[in-house]
């Protein structure tokens, strides 16, 4: 009997994405119940035990909703059927003071938690779920919001020990590539819930777009994130060098600053401005213009002021950012 097309969909970037693997090595799959997660534990226990590594499984239990414990439990039933070496499961709480809002807070734990346990098994990978409709509505989220490439390059394919081979994948070829191998996944409610702009966005904006632009928008808006990726990290590589240098000599050398192309500046002294400790959340381009303007428009302004509280001014020759 011949492959099934999503299956092979969803294994072929697995494979790919554990090339790199020596046997023996062991590579862990993050899984929610879910079928993105669901699929991608299976195709990784197929491609991994082919290859001779060693797949676990982690799944994990934020408490954040009724029933959490049985359903993690579920998860570990499940990856325990598909033939993974070893699952387990990880019980974060969420810190409500952390001044993150419950979605990132979560997200946040989780990628802390999920590296730890990786790291407790053994494992040397990662592998997240996140497909391409995730990736063309973090796109389409943050054209919404007027975000820079930063936010429009969406979600990195690697980032330290995690792997999101899935990232070309569409979410219908993990929904049935689970139906197809007969695997029973969780419909996460969240997922149904209008109150979520991504939800709305998945169930509403994008089927319209397809509709009246054609199938292959959530393609296109997945090959912007790639170009963008292209371009901000060159972007980053420069700011790089700037930042260094003002790590060395106290602040940022505004000579230098002054004359460097407006994208550069903007990415230096945001950067500069969350290094200094004003919280991510509440720093705006608004913001960062101002501080620009110590640098390209400066009429005697003594300082800057900026979340965290802190503030930017100039002193001898140098921009500094730090506490008020
Ligand atoms: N509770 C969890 N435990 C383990 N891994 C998780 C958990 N929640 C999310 N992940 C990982 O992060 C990926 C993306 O999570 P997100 O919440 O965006 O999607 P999801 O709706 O849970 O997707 P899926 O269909 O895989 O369940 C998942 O595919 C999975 O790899």
């Amino acid at each position: 009997m011949s492959l099934h097309p999503s299956v092979a969909a969803v294994r072929l970037p697995v494979r790919a994405g554990l090339a790199d693997l020596d046997a023996a090595e062991a590579v862990a799959v993050a899984c929610s119940g879910g079928p993105d997660s669901v699929a991608l534990a299976s195709a990784a226990v197929f491609e991994g035990h082919k290859r001779g590594l060693r797949v676990v499984g982690v799944t994990v239990d934020h408490g954040l909703q009724d029933g959490s414990a049985d359903q993690a439990d579920r998860v570990v039933r499940l990856l325990a059927a598909l033939g993974v070496d070893e699952t387990l499961t990880a019980r974060v709480a969420v810190d409500p003071g952390s001044g993150m809002g419950p979605e990132a807070a979560a997200r946040e734990a989780r990628y802390a938690v999920l590296e730890q346990v990786a790291t407790h098994l053994g494992a040397v990978r990662v592998l997240l779920g996140h497909t391409l409709d995730d990736q063309a509505e973090t796109v389409l989220l943050g054209l919404a919001r007027g975000s820079g490439g930063r936010s429009l390059r969406g979600m990195r394919p690697g980032f330290g020990v995690f792997a999101r081979p899935l990232l070309g994948v569409r979410r219908d070829d993990t929904v049935t590539a689970c139906q197809v191998e007969g695997l029973e996944v969780w419909d996460d409610p969240h997922n149904h819930d209008p109150g979520y702009t991504r939800v709305r966005v998945r169930r509403r904006v994008l089927p319209v777009l397809e509709d009246e632009l054609g199938p292959g928008v959530a393609e296109a808006l997945a090959r912007t994130a790639e170009q963008l990726r292209d371009d901000t990290a060159l972007l980053e590589e420069l700011a790089d060098g700037l930042l260094d240098r003002a790590r060395r000599e106290g602040g940022l050398d505004v000579a230098t600053l002054a004359g460097a192309p407006p994208a550069l500046r903007h990415r230096v002294l945001h950067r500069a401005v969350l290094e200094a400790g004003s919280p991510a959340a509440e720093v705006t381009r608004g913001h960062v213009l101002e501080v620009d303007r110590l640098l390209v428009d400066w009429r005697g302004q003594r300082w800057i002021d900026l979340p965290g509280p802190r503030r930017a001014a100039r002193r001898d020759g140098l921009l500094v950012v730090g506490p008020a």
